[in-house]
């Protein structure tokens, strides 16, 4: 049995009087990959833009390693470990590849760090490195995607909360980046949580997977078995 790094329970949240989200509850052991699956609109982005707090929920629970997360500033979220990668990635088109990784490492406070993880990030992408002086706007898809990544890194996270990264991407692409994430968990026991519409790729890299449909859970399993249990994944996937 491994450790919950995110435990959230009873999550009532969304835009407005009527919630997205109903009495949503979800395990995120440490060092795993755990997929969010579901049909458009079933309230996979509010969960994460919940949960990195960007909306404040109307009800329920959410602790990382047992602290309680809620009524906690986005800022200060980012410094406990949880870093958020938004649907649309987020880079800033008009900065340089580098402005936006610093921006990345912006609440953690120290130079070295801040170096350190640069040179990091360099390594795991070279394409980077050399187009560091570019414009973001001037990346393709899959770079951005990278970047994305990157600056998520900078800020040296335990839980990435990861909206579509397959979005836009060739299939080659998204192999890449699902096969950073397996290296980034076996590497460093980065825990992620992953909103993914791809759902073949999604279950191929999670240990686990949530299904969620109008805003509830409806079934939460070992990625393995929505793979190989076809009763399973009919009912719940679709196919
Ligand atoms: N900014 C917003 N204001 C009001 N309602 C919103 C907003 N964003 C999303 N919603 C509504 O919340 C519900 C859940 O949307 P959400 O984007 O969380 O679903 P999703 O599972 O991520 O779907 P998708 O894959 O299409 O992004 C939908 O009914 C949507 O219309």
């Amino acid at each position: 049995m491994t450790d919950a790094l995110l435990t959230v329970e009873g999550l009532v949240a969304g835009y407005g009087a009527a919630p997205v989200l109903h009495d949503v509850d979800l395990v995120v052991p440490a060092g795993q990959i755990t997929a969010v699956l579901g049909a458009n609109g079933a309230g996979k982005t509010t969960l994460l833009r919940t949960l990195s707090g960007l909306l404040t929920p109307a009800n329920g629970r959410v602790s990382l390693d047992g602290e309680q997360l809620t009524n906690v500033a986005p800022h200060q979220l980012v410094r406990r470990g949880l870093v958020h990668v938004p649907e649309g990635r987020g880079v800033i088109g008009e900065l340089t590849v580098a402005e936006n990784l610093r921006l990345g490492a912006v609440w953690r406070r120290d130079r070295a760090g801040e170096a350190r993880g640069l040179a990091d990030v360099y390594d795991t992408f070279p394409e980077l490195a050399r187009r560091r002086r570019h414009a973001a706007h001037q990346l393709s898809g899959g770079e951005r995607q990278m970047l994305a990544l990157g600056r998520a890194l900078m800020a040296r996270p335990r839980l990435l909360l990861l909206d579509e990264p397959s979005l836009g991407l060739a299939p080659r692409i998204t192999a890449q980046v699902m096969a950073l994430l397996r290296q980034w968990r076996d590497e460093t026991g980065l825990a992620v949580l992953l909103v993914e519409q791809n759902v073949r790729s999604a279950l191929s890299v999670a240990d686990t997977a949530t299904v969620m449909s109008l805003g509830r859970v409806v079934v939460a399993a070992p990625a393995a078995q929505l793979r190989d249990d076809d009763a399973l994944r009919h009912t719940y996937l679709g196919f």
